[in-house]
Parts: C-alpha cells; sequence; structure tokens
C-alpha cells in the first residue's frame, strides 16, 4: 500500500494534543440547545421552592403551613419537623461537620432555608412561599470572625455548644471550629527575631461570589415501581453526591442515577451538596411525582457557596539584601454558620499551606483558625476550591509590602527569591513537593514583553507630572508570579469523606475505528468533550473527531471524584492517558499478529503500528480496530477497551508571570487597565486555544473580585449584595484586553506532562489587579489597602493620602 499523505499530514489529521481544535460541544450552545436542569421536562412534574430566613440569627418558634396549604396547587410543605422522623433534617458537609437541611429550632444566617413547599408549578410554589408564616425571635447576631471567638459572643451552634474537639482537633471556643497548624513555629520566629527586617501585615482577602450563569437546581424523580431514584442535577461531582444520597437516604447506590446534564458555569458553587437536593429528593419519594427545584439569582447569591473571607496576617523576614528567610501567617477564616468546606479531609483550609508561593523560603509557619460566623456556609469556590487563591493573594501582597520596606524594586525582590529550576523537584517548608517550574525563564520573557524597564520610567515621569500638575492620573504596575497546586490528588493524603481522590476514564473503541470515552469528571463549560478527546487522538492515532467524549452519568461512567480544583486534567487526563495506553498495547499485539512478526518488531508511529526497519508494512489503528472485532487471535479476547483508575503520584504545580498596567483618575477612584500580560506555564498544552480561553475567563473573574466584586453583611447579618445590582460583574464594557503567553515545562510525573490551568488566571490575576493599584499610590506611603478596589474605595485611598489638595 502507498501513502500519499505525509506524516505531518496524519498528525494533523488527528487534531490532537497542541492542536487549537475547534470546541465541539459549542455547536449546540451556540443554537441554544443545551441540555441543562431546567431544561428537564418530566410527566407530572411538580416545583419546590424555599421559604428563607430574613434574619441572620433567630430562634423559629413555629411554622404555620395552614394558609400556604390552601393556596391551588401548593400539594406539601415541608419542615425539619417533616424531615425528622426520616433523619434528613440534618446532612453531613464535606467538611465533617453537620449543616440544617430545614431550620431545626433556629436559623444562622439569612436566606437559611425554613420551609420547602411543593406545587404543581413554580408560581403556585411561591405563591405557597409567600402565605407561610413563621414566627421568629431575634437572636443577637456576630458577623465578625475575630468578635466571634470572644469569650462573651453568642453561641451559634447549640446543637454542638459543649464539644471540645472538632473534626480537627480541640476547639476553644462555640464558634472555633478548628485550627491547623503547618511548618515550624519556633524556627519560624526564631528566623523573624533575627532578620535585618521584618514585614508585618493583615491581608484581607474579602468574601466574594462565583455567581455561575446558570443558578444551582436539581430534578428528583422516584420510580415507586423500580425502586430507582433519578436525580438531575447541576453537579461538579456527580459521582460524590450519589454516594452521599446514598449514605443519608439509606436507598441502595445502584437504585440512584445521579446525572450533572450540561452544566451553565460551576466555579466551585456546584461541589457541596445543597438543602434543594435533599428536599427535592424526599418530596418525589413522598409525592411520588418528579420534583424540580431551580433557585433565583438571590437565593443563589445568598446561600450557595461564597469563596474566600479570609483575614491573613503575615510578617515575612528577610536580609536587607533582600533575601528572604522566613515566613509566618496565621489566618482567621469565616466560615459562616456552617463549616461546609469541600477540601479534602487531612486540610481543613485546603492547600493554604502554598503561601510559600514561587519562593525559595528556608522556614516558615502557618496557622488557621476557622470560626463560625451568622453568614451564609460553604467556603468551597471560585476558580480554586482550595485557597490557593487565598495563599498566592497572601505572599504576593506581602512580597511587595517587602519591597516597600526594603525600598526595592518588587521585580528585582521576586528574582532574587525564586525557587531555581536546579532545586525542583523542590520541598517547600509547608510540606509541599513541588514538580517541576523555571521561574526564572518565565519572569524574564514577561518582563521583556512588557517592557518593564520602559514603563517604570514612564511611571516615574507620570509622577512628575502628577506632582507638577499636569495631570490628575497615575500609573500602577501589578507583578505576580504564582504558583499553583492542582491535581489532588493523591490517595494517600486526599480523600473527601472518606472517598479517595482519584479519576478515571474509560475507553471502547468500536469496530469501524470510531470511540467512546467516559470519564468520572464533568465539564461545567471547560470544554472537556474536546479536549480528552484530544488526548485519545494523540496517543492511538484516531481522529478526535471520532472519539465521542461524556461524562455525567454514573450508570454509565467510572467512578470519579469531579470536576473543581483544576483537578481534571491532573488527575483524570492522566486517566486517560493511561487507558489509551492500555489499548494501544493490546493493538501492538494485534499488530503484530496481522503483520506476522513478532510484538516486539513492531513500533507506534503517529496513528498505526509499522514494522521497525520496513515501515511501508503497516496496520493503522482504524485496521487493527476492526480485527480486533472481527478476526480470533490467538491468546487474545476479542473487543478494543479500556479504564484506567489513576491515582496521581503527585500534585501538579503550574505557575505564571502576569503584569499589569492600570491608570488610576485620583479624583474619581476611576481605573482603567492599560494593558494585563498572562503567562501561564501549565506543562503540556493540549489545547492552546481552549487555555486561552480559560485565561480570559478567569482572569476577568479576577478583575471582578480585586476591582468590584463583594459579599457585604451589614452589622444585622443582612447580605448587601444578593442581586445584580449590588454583585458587580463586568460586562464587554469594562472587561479588560489580556495578552496570554506562555512556557512549558512539562509535569514530570503526569503521563502526558500536562498540568491543570482553568484555576491559574484567578490565582495569579487577582493579587496582580489589585499589587496594580498598590504601585499606583506607593509613592505616597500606601502599604496595604483591602479589596474590592472600586472606585469608592480607591477615591478613598488618594483623599487620605491627602491627594485630594
Ligand atoms: N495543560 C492543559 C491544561 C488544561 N487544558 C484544558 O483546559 C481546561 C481546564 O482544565 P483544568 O485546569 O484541568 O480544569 P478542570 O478540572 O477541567 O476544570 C475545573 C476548573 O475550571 C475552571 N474553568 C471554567 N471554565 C468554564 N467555562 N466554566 C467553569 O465553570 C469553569 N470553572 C473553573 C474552575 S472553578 Mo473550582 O470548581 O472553584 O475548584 S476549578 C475550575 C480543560 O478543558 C483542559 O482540557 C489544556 O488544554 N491543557
Ligand atoms: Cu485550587
Amino acid at each position: 500500500m502507498k501513502d500519499e499523505i505525509t506524516p505531518e499530514d496524519r498528525v494533523a489529521n488527528l487534531k490532537g494534543m497542541g492542536s487549537s481544535r475547534k470546541r465541539v460541544e459549542d455547536v449546540r450552545f451556540t443554537q441554544g440547545k443545551g441540555n441543562y436542569v431546567d431544561d428537564i421536562k418530566l410527566d407530572g412534574m411538580l416545583f419546590g421552592d424555599f421559604v428563607r430566613s430574613p434574619y441572620a440569627h433567630a430562634r423559629v418558634k413555629s411554622v404555620n403551613k395552614e394558609a400556604a396549604l390552601a393556596v391551588p396547587g401548593v400539594l406539601a410543605v415541608l419542615t425539619a419537623e417533616d424531615l425528622e422522623p426520616l433523619g434528613l433534617h440534618w446532612m453531613p458537609t464535606l467538611a465533617g461537620d453537620k449543616q440544617m437541611v430545614l431550620a431545626d429550632g433556629k436559623v444562622l444566617f439569612q436566606g437559611q432555608e425554613v420551609a420547602y413547599v411543593v406545587a404543581t408549578d413554580r408560581y403556585a410554589a411561591a405563591d405557597g412561599v409567600e402565605a407561610v408564616v413563621v414566627e421568629y425571635e431575634e437572636l443577637p447576631v456576630v458577623v465578625d470572625p475575630f468578635k466571634a471567638l470572644e469569650p462573651d459572643a453568642p453561641i451559634l451552634r447549640e446543637d454542638i455548644k459543649d464539644r471540645t474537639e472538632g473534626a480537627h482537633g480541640p476547639v476553644r471556643h462555640n464558634n472555633h471550629i478548628f485550627t491547623w497548624e503547618q511548618g515550624d513555629k519556633d524556627a519560624t520566629e526564631a528566623a523573624l527575631a533575627e532578620a535585618d527586617v521584618v514585614a508585618e501585615e493583615m491581608i484581607y482577602y474579602h468574601r466574594t461570589h462565583p455567581c455561575p450563569l446558570e443558578t444551582c437546581g436539581c430534578v428528583a424523580s422516584m420510580d415507586k415501581v423500580t425502586g430507582k431514584l433519578t436525580l438531575w442535577g447541576t453537579f461538579q461531582a456527580p459521582h460524590a453526591i450519589r454516594t452521599v444520597v446514598s449514605l443519608i437516604s439509606g436507598i441502595a447506590e445502584h437504585n440512584i442515577r445521579v446525572i450533572s446534564p450540561d452544566i451553565g458555569g460551576g466555579f466551585g458553587n456546584k461541589v457541596g451538596a445543597y438543602a434543594g437536593y435533599v428536599c427535592s429528593v424526599v418530596a418525589s419519594i413522598v409525592t411520588g411525582k418528579p420534583v424540580k427545584w431551580v433557585e433565583d439569582r438571590m437565593e443563589n447569591l445568598m446561600s450557595t457557596a461564597f469563596a474566600r473571607d479570609y483575614w491573613m496576617k503575615g510578617r515575612i523576614a528577610a536580609t536587607k539584601e533582600g533575601k528572604i528567610t522566613g515566613l509566618w501567617c496565621h489566618t482567621t477564616a469565616d466560615h459562616g454558620g456552617f463549616d461546609a468546606c469541600a477540601d479534602p479531609t487531612k486540610f481543613p483550609a485546603g492547600f493554604m499551606n502554598i503561601c510559600t508561593g514561587s519562593y525559595d523560603i528556608p522556614t516558615a509557619y502557618l496557622a488557621v483558625d476557622g470560626v463560625y460566623t451568622n453568614k451564609a456556609p460553604g467556603g468551597v469556590a471560585y476558580r480554586c476550591s482550595f485557597r490557593v487563591t487565598e495563599a498566592a493573594y497572601f505572599i504576593e501582597r506581602m512580597i511587595e509590602v517587602l519591597a516597600i520596606k526594603l525600598n526595592m524594586d518588587a521585580a528585582e525582590l521576586r528574582r532574587i527569591n525564586f525557587i531555581r529550576k536546579d532545586q525542583f523537584p523542590y520541598q517547600s517548608a509547608l510540606g509541599w513537593e513541588y514538580d517541576s517550574g523555571d521561574y526564572h525563564t518565565a519572569w524574564e520573557k514577561a518582563l521583556d514583553a512588557v517592557g518593564y524597564d520602559a514603563l517604570r520610567a514612564e511611571q516615574a515621569q507620570r509622577l512628575e507630572d502628577f506632582k507638577a500638575g499636569k495631570t490628575r492620573k497615575l500609573i500602577g504596575i501589578g507583578l505576580t508570579h504564582f504558583t499553583e497546586i492542582v491535581g489532588a490528588g493523591p490517595v494517600k493524603n486526599c480523600d473527601i469523606l472518606g472517598l479517595g481522590m482519584f479519576d478515571s476514564c474509560e475507553i471502547r473503541i468500536h469496530p469501524t475505528g470510531s470511540a467512546i470515552a467516559r470519564l468520572g469528571t464533568i465539564s461545567q463549560g471547560q470544554g472537556h468533550a474536546t479536549t480528552f478527546a484530544q488526548i485519545i487522538a494523540s496517543e492511538i492515532g484516531l481522529p478526535a473527531d471520532d472519539i465521542t467524549l461524556e461524562e455525567g452519568d454514573t450508570d454509565t461512567a467510572p467512578y470519579g471524584l469531579g470536576t473543581y480544583g483544576s483537578r481534571s486534567t491532573p488527575v483524570a487526563g492522566a486517566a486517560t492517558a493511561m487507558a489509551a495506553r492500555k489499548i494501544r498495547a493490546k493493538a501492538q499485539m494485534i499488530a503484530a499478529y496481522l503483520l506476522e512478526v513478532h510484538d516486539d518488531d513492531v513500533e507506534w508511529d503517529v496513528d498505526r503500528f509499522a514494522v521497525k526497519g520496513a515501515p511501508e508494512r503497516f496496520k493503522t489503528m482504524k485496521e487493527i480496530a476492526f480485527a480486533a472485532y472481527n478476526q480470533a487471535i490467538p491468546g487474545l479476547e476479542p473487543g478494543l477497551e479500556a479504564v484506567s483508575y489513576y491515582d496521581p503520584p503527585n500534585m501538579t504545580y503550574p505557575f505564571g508571570a502576569y503584569i499589569c498596567v492600570m491608570e488610576i483618575d485620583v479624583d474619581t477612584g476611576e481605573t482603567e487597565v492599560r494593558s494585563f500580560y498572562a503567562l501561564d506555564d501549565c506543562g503540556t498544552r493540549i489545547n492552546p486555544m481552549i487555555i486561552d480561553g480559560q485565561i480570559h475567563g478567569g482572569a476577568t473573574e479576577g478583575y471582578a473580585i480585586a476591582m468590584g466584586q463583594e459579599i457585604a453583611y451589614d452589622e444585622m447579618g443582612n447580605n448587601k449584595s444578593a442581586t445584580l445590582m449590588d454583585f458587580f460583574l463586568p460586562t464587554a464594557w469594562e472587561t479588560p484586553t489580556y495578552t496570554t503567553d506562555f512556557t512549558v515545562t512539562p509535569s514530570p510525573h503526569h503521563p502526558i506532562g500536562a498540568k491543570g490551568v482553568g484555576e491559574s488566571p484567578n490565582v495569579g490575576s487577582v493579587p496582580c489587579f489589585s499589587n496594580a493599584v498598590h504601585d499606583a499610590f506607593r509613592p505616597f506611603g500606601l502599604v496595604q489597602s483591602h479589596m474590592p478596589h472600586d472606585h469608592w474605595r480607591i477615591w478613598k485611598i488618594a483623599r487620605d493620602l491627602g491627594l485630594h489638595g
């Protein structure tokens, strides 16, 4: 057989790794043909809606359902009393705490679920909600986590008020959830005592919310005949949800089918379990009908997983030349009314202990205190479920604070302290082994790309002009070099509710040489159907266009822990490559048999096995696939499929260098991002176009967080930001333009060398924007000012520095 097309053509035909293959899912999304939870419509389907507490802390004296039950269409009103006999009035959280499903005697945050109304349509359900009469007795509210730990603070969690031990060791106050300590306290304190210079600052990363386009929701359908419960929902971890539903409901796991259909953005908001799921399941069991529950925007912003709310007190020690000798951090973490974080069990503050960042810091100490307050629970979200965002913000602000103290350029200070290329794999003082990195190369590339020295010169000129009264605008140059930690995780130290955090892929090749692959993860917009097919294409030589990818149906997909923490590529992506390699190994035996040579005498060549030294004698993967089904091959089972459950040996450590140039109007506090340069290193790049999209999206979320977005509470615990009138979502108008760039430092332990990338732009961009604001005011003595840097707060900075004349 003569081969007309070149080897390069054959590679290109596959649209494998490294190609900017167009997103296959967009065909349906751009035509309005997606299939989201709210698109699911079943015969006789009922609708559920919540009565929610207007108070942040109150005793619930009574709930009167009478008037509600008289509303036409209302069929049932569930309260904690109804759930109690089933043992479902409280549910376990992913953090080892328990949370009320419906108010059991009291409420702990504004918007908490008090009763669940079931009706024949959404309108009747809403009318029913209005008609439920709840009698509350207000209790003193605590919104400040520091006040929550004062001796006379009101007891929030009366259900566990006498405990002395929490899920993570001893507790010292009713409102104290845990203390988590990492590193060497004594050595760090000694380093601080001996240092030439110590910079100290309180860095606050405010409370925010991922606010995905689609809110959370589900449809529960109990089939009384088959005994099978089907639960469609906006779940980022469908298998874990199935296990949790089985454990708390007692329904056997094989009788539960959880399906995550298309999801309109997850961002960590859809990892945990919500009262709506439990109530919908109960309502479907009670009524024998399918029950849908979909929250509205206010409910989403008020009651589902928020992000951050970390008060990070830092001390950093250095020599007068700028070599960092120690880092100390004490964090007060505001968890709200219940501890509903979704961190791996052994990490109550997630991977906050990556807070030494990109720097070679010989000794460090971190302590985190988790605290209950009268705010919504669930601090697991927003482009880093595991607190890497907080850690990166902390260290990247502390570096700037130290640069001020040393009167040094912050780019140079970073350069002096970066972990060097030859130090990898690098053991950090707080216990991680960084797999690979080349920070100096990335940093110099970034500084060159933006013309750093010229920018500083322009900034200095502008400052002179400002002082001379020629302009009212300052320039801020924001720098960040972040190190991420993604790919939870090795089963030896990462589990959620005892479930090891491996992931999986199953690949089935059809006789004609096309395939279906199923994964334990679930795309919420990331484009898994596009990218994971690319991994398989490169590994086994079938075009990506001939590979269907399926996720999110627990009846068909292999068990996996889901998609968050940028774990899909590091874990399920590795499983995909490993499963593909199993297929290729079998294909090699088939090829050798067909070519009548020994197994070792054939070699892999893009999309085929060829006889060594005789490349014109080959069998393509397509031919091999057919043979697997129609030829009896001695010693081999028919068929061509494989599954891999992958337990990663380590996390992956993506990194990046971001530089932002911002113009700030001193009189109005208005800001304009003039340029934003983002260099990301996520190891081997599967789809450069998708990576670019991830950076654009994540940096835009980072922009929102740094520059205006906030979940704010007043002293009464009223959520002041529960609508999109008050909660800032950038539109195309505000969104900066990004320049993306990259270096490639593969992960040495990942089968294809890939690291995650989805979270990186949020981890890196928030400190970058914030540092730009601070940098603009550095010549006037500004050291630290809390986010979000909205116009009003920036105006106040200028006023307080006396710049308004
Ligand atoms: N090297 C590399 C890496 C990666 N990639 C791509 O990219 C993406 C991503 O990835 P990753 O990083 O692995 O991640 P994932 O796991 O998949 O995902 C997750 C993430 O993702 C991000 N992004 C996104 N996008 C969209 N569209 N949507 C959404 O929702 C979202 N979310 C967000 C978040 S928040 Mo969390 O949950 O908080 O923790 S975490 C997160 C995909 O597709 C992949 O494939 C490539 O290509 N290459
Ligand atoms: Cu993360």
